[in-house]
């Protein structure tokens, strides 16, 4: 037996000859190559014809993740610039393709809408949509057809947002109530956790209902797990994006599916509790709600084809994922936007005061009856939605048949994340792209509907978002009450070009304004 104990470490080496020491070293390096020349020489012939996009440099397990930064839209528009609008990107082993241009976004959402309207099986959505019987989160197929048609004909339909007319008023008058005993002691207003309480308010009672007894805990507690399932949903995990064994040890270090798990059952625990609420006898006159919708579909879906209808309780659970997830932040943080850029173009933000006070008048609130003489107001939200879309990379689509898209081969498998902050803010497609003027949408017939490809704040296509009325509708209800109802004035020492623009950071689904508004409000009916 050799005793090495006396040596330093680097010395410590068995008196062999060193050839037979590299041996396991290189034995596994000398398999790659093999399997690798194998594999090209199998694949020789199709790859000969197939031509990937372009993309930057990948590393090793990696990817191109360290080339993501700290506002993902943002450095992905850096380097389309250099590789090109349909770029290939890799998110540690998932392949994806960036699309930057409104032509190869057509070809995406229009031409091949079919085979490129799925969505990426992710550990965060998986989970929190029960498996995928939910509508955004859900891969192209039977089910989504269903859910997605029910969402649009039973929740969203013009009647539905009528309806739900009244919720959205009484609220905006709460919100406009609040404001006001601020503005009576001349204190400063943090306006964007408003415009948050806004939009929870209204999408929670649309949801449950006037009379859901929230106790403050379950209130708080709620908003919380609201805000976590959005974190994870828009998270690819360690586990999915490194290969073996890395993503097991980062999964048994980054404790991400235990949050999820955790997020998932505390959702769903208050879920069961709010449905049990609905079920029991004695809520007649009650105020008509979507979970009595979706119950009432529940029931007759079950009387048509019994145990095989493929619409039941989790089907519920997993609606409800989505209309938290994309009805509050999104309506949020476009009044937020909104609000920042008028206080930044003083000039601007008159010409809108003015529009509202005029067509409004003495009446003392704005409501829905006017939304459709506020054409300046209008402008000012489709300008908010072009410079600061709320979901900048829209939801990622994945590729379920091989796709040429601008002469690339796109494979199956691949994920699609179209850049619309990007392209909104185009030279080539905008005059004056890096400023705020709504008046650029006054005589165009650019819409956010999906039709217009360098301008898709609400996505297009089949995934294109099913609530646009109803999100607008929120938004201009809110925007002009908050600038019929006050001026607004800059805490002391700030003047309009002091306020910043820039954005959150961090990997998320929408992106909202880094600092919160603060802003003094004066009662414009009482100066
Ligand atoms: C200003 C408000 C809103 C904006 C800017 C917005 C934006 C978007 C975007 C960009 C998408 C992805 C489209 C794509 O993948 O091509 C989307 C999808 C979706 N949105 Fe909205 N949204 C808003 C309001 C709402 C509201 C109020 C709800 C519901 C309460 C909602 C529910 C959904 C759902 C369920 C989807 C998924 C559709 C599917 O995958 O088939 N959104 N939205």
């Amino acid at each position: 037996m050799r005793d090495f104990t006396i040596l330093s470490p680097q010395m410590a080496l068995p008196d062999v000859p060193v050839i037979w020491l590299l041996i396991p070293l290189l034995l596994p390096l000398v398999v790659l190559i093999i399997r690798n020349k194998i594999n090209l020489s199998g694949r020789k012939s199709s790859n000969l014809q197939k031509l990937p996009p372009p993309g930057p440099p990948k590393l090793p397990i990696l990817g191109n993740l360290y080339q993501l930064g700290a506002h993902p839209h943002q450095s992905l528009w850096q380097l389309a610039k250099k590789y090109g609008p349909v770029m290939q990107f890799h998110f540690g082993r998932i392949p994806a393709v960036i699309i930057s241009s409104p032509k190869a976004a057509k070809e995406v959402m229009r031409v091949h809408d079919l085979a490129s309207c799925s969505r990426p099986s992710l550990a965060g959505t998986r989970r929190l949509s029960y498996n995928y019987l939910d509508v955004a989160f859900s891969p192209y197929g039977d089910n989504w057809r269903f859910m997605r048609k029910m969402f649009i004909l039973e929740l969203f339909s013009l009647k539905r947002t009528k309806a739900f007319r009244f919720v959205r008023e009484e609220e905006v008058g709460l919100l406009i109530d609040s404001i006001s005993e601020i503005s009576a002691s001349a204190s400063t207003v943090d306006l964007t956790e408003k415009c948050y309480s806004l939009t929870r308010n209204i999408t929670f009672r649309m949801t449950f209902g006037y009379n859901y007894n929230w106790s403050d805990f379950d209130k708080d507690r709620f908003h919380e797990l609201v805000h976590e399932a959005e974190v994870v949903s828009g998270t690819i995990s360690g586990e999915e994006c490194f290969p073996r064994p890395f993503s097991w040890i980062v999964g048994k270090f980054n404790g991400h599916q235990a949050r999820i798990e955790r997020v998932f059952h505390e959702l769903d625990t208050f879920y069961e509790r709010i449905i049990d609420e609905h079920l029991k006898p004695g809520r007649e006159g009650a105020e008509e709600d979507m979970i009595n919708v979706l119950l009432a579909i529940e029931k007759e879906q079950y009387q048509l084809l019994g145990s095989k209808s493929r619409f039941r309780r989790e089907n519920i659970k997993a609606v409800f994922l989505n209309l938290f997830i994309g009805g509050i932040d999104t309506a949020a943080m476009t009044v937020n936007w909104a609000m920042a850029e008028l206080l930044a173009n003083p000039r601007l933000m008159k010409k809108t005061q003015d529009e509202v006070r005029d067509i409004v008048g003495e009446k003392g609130r704005v409501t829905e009856d006017d939304l459709e003489n506020l054409q300046y107001l209008k402008l000012v939200i489709k300008e908010t939605l072009r410079f600061h879309p709320p979901a900048p990379l829209l939801l990622p689509r994945e590729v379920s048949s091989h796709l040429k898209i601008s002469g690339y081969d796109i494979p199956p498998k691949t994920m699609i994340y179209i850049n619309a902050w990007g392209m909104g803010r185009d030279p080539k497609y905008w005059k004056d792209a890096d400023k705020f003027m709504p008046e650029r949408f006054a005589n165009s017939s650019l819409d956010f509907k999906g039709q217009d490809f360098e301008y898709l704040p609400f996505g297009a296509g089949r995934r294109v978002c099913p609530a646009i009325n109803m999100g607008i509708t929120t938004v201009e209800i809110a925007l002009a009450n908050l600038l019929y109802c006050f001026d607004w004035k800059l805490p002391k020492g700030m003047k309009a070009e002091d306020m910043s623009m820039e954005e959150k950071s961090g990997v998320r689904i929408t992106v909202d304004r880094k600092e919160p508004l603060l802003l003094i409000p004066v009662n414009w009916r009482n100066k």
